[in-house]
């Protein structure tokens, strides 16, 4: 009999990080990484927050955790766990192996703050992790694409095709404009070096306040034509969200811009002459955010004005959490008063960047209330009035 899949070990060198990949590799139905692809990959990883969880077979489940920061509503940026490359060996699947790996990780992480990107819906909720940023595509039609005459066009891009310069200078520009909305995050220059390498061609396009990164492809049936997909982009100002969209758009050759993953209320139609030059397609869930450190996290953010709430909050995952935070324009602190609110602190994360309501979380049944007043001030107390967003797929 196959003992109990629970003997988890934090990895450590080159060879075990390498079994982890191709484990995880599996698991999505992708070869291992060969030489070339792994030289690449290793700088990604860092051994000290990737784990394995063994049975007698060998490595059966792997987990990783990038080191991050994320920006907080109020500006400031809190060490966070980017969790990633999860995977169970799929004769193992199951048996409770990510169970005993994400608890595994969930009580060692020093971050306040873990998230991921999830690859099925159903899976993370049961740890504590709720969907706390969300984003949509934009699909530009280029023969329509004509920015209006107001659009606050300002300056000039400059473009860079050399793959060496682009690798070098993208992590340099995301640390200037990749937090610049609560939810953004920072990775590795090891994790960009690797994420642009499996992109290929990526150029990159500059502006005084934003960036943006793009690849292209031949479209299939069309003679001369081309589309283009925005890897990334990011904007401080509507001045350079202008300037860079002119240049987008003005690329000869493209028939049709993609912009996956950009935020809720980016209203790019706006910009143009006809606003039917855009079309909004599938909105999705983006960061799933997991408070790890309640009193932590909920002090490090700011909060709108309204009357001081008390909240009750649930963690069967890390019951040190659990308690009464009393939450108000000050700040958030634990209290022994009544709840007026209590949620698990998998829709506490759903709701601590701003997108979603918590009156609309308890409409839908995942908010206990016993002060409908209450949950009116929370909703001004977590509101922004931008939406979160992250920006970046890892
Ligand atoms: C952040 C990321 O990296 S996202 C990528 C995640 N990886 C993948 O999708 C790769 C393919 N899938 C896998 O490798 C595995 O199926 C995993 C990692 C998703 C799950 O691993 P398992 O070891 O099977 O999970 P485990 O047995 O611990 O199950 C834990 C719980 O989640 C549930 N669960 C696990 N996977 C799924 C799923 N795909 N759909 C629905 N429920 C699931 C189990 O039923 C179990 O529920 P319970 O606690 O109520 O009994």
């Amino acid at each position: 009999m196959t003992k109990p899949p629970h003997d988890i070990r934090t990895l450590s060198g080159a060879d075990q990080l390498r079994e982890a990949s191709a484990l995880f590799r599996r698991t999505l139905h992708d070869a291992p990484a060969d030489d070339e692809q792994w030289s690449h990959a290793l700088g990604s990883y860092d051994a000290s927050t990737s784990l394995g969880a063994y049975d007698d077979t060998g490595m059966i489940g792997t987990l990783t955790a990038y080191d991050s920061v994320i920006a907080l509503p109020g500006g400031k940026t809190v060490p966070m766990a980017a969790v990633s490359r999860v995977g169970v060996r799929p004769d193992r699947t199951r048996r409770g192996v990510l169970n005993a790996v994400m608890r595994t990780f969930l009580t060692g992480t020093s971050a306040p703050i873990a998230t991921l990107r999830a690859s099925e819906g159903t899976i993370y909720r049961r740890y504590g992790y709720g969907v706390a940023t969300r984003f949509r595509t934009a699909v530009v039609d280029t023969a329509k694409a004509r920015l209006h005459d107001r659009a606050p066009v300002s300056g000039d891009v400059k473009v860079v095709f050399d793959q060496d310069e682009v690798r070098r200078r993208v992590p340099e520009l995301l640390r200037r404009f990749g937090t610049v909305r609560p939810g953004g995050i920072l990775l590795s220059d090891g994790f960009w070096n690797l994420a642009l390498r499996r992109d290929g061609n990526a150029v990159l396009v500059e502006h005084d306040d934003g960036v943006a990164v793009y690849k292209t492809k031949g479209m299939r049936g069309e003679h001369f034509g081309w589309s283009m997909e925005i890897l990334a982009m990011f904007a401080a100002t509507p001045e350079a969200t202008a300037t860079l969209w002119r240049y987008l758009v003005g690329v000869d050759l493209i028939k049709q811009i993609t912009a996956v993953g950009r935020p809720l209320d980016e209203d790019l139609d706006l910009f143009f002459a006809d606003p039917r030059t855009v079309k909004y397609t599938e909105v999705e869930d983006e960061t799933w955010l997991r408070l790890v450190d309640v009193p932590a996290a909920l002090a490090a953010r700011t909060y709108g004005q309204a009357e001081p709430v008390v909240v009750e909050v649930v963690d069967d995952v890390l019951p040190a959490n659990s308690g009464r935070y009393l939450i108000g324009p000050d700040g958030a602190e634990r209290t022994d008063r009544d709840p007026q609110l209590r949620l698990g602190v998998a829709d506490l994360g759903a709701v601590y960047l701003g997108d979603r309501s918590l009156t609309r979380h308890a409409d839908a049944g995942l908010v206990e209330v016993f002060d409908r007043a209450a949950s009116a001030d929370a909703d001004r107390l977590f509101r922004l009035d931008a939406a979160p967003w992250c920006g970046t797929y890892f």
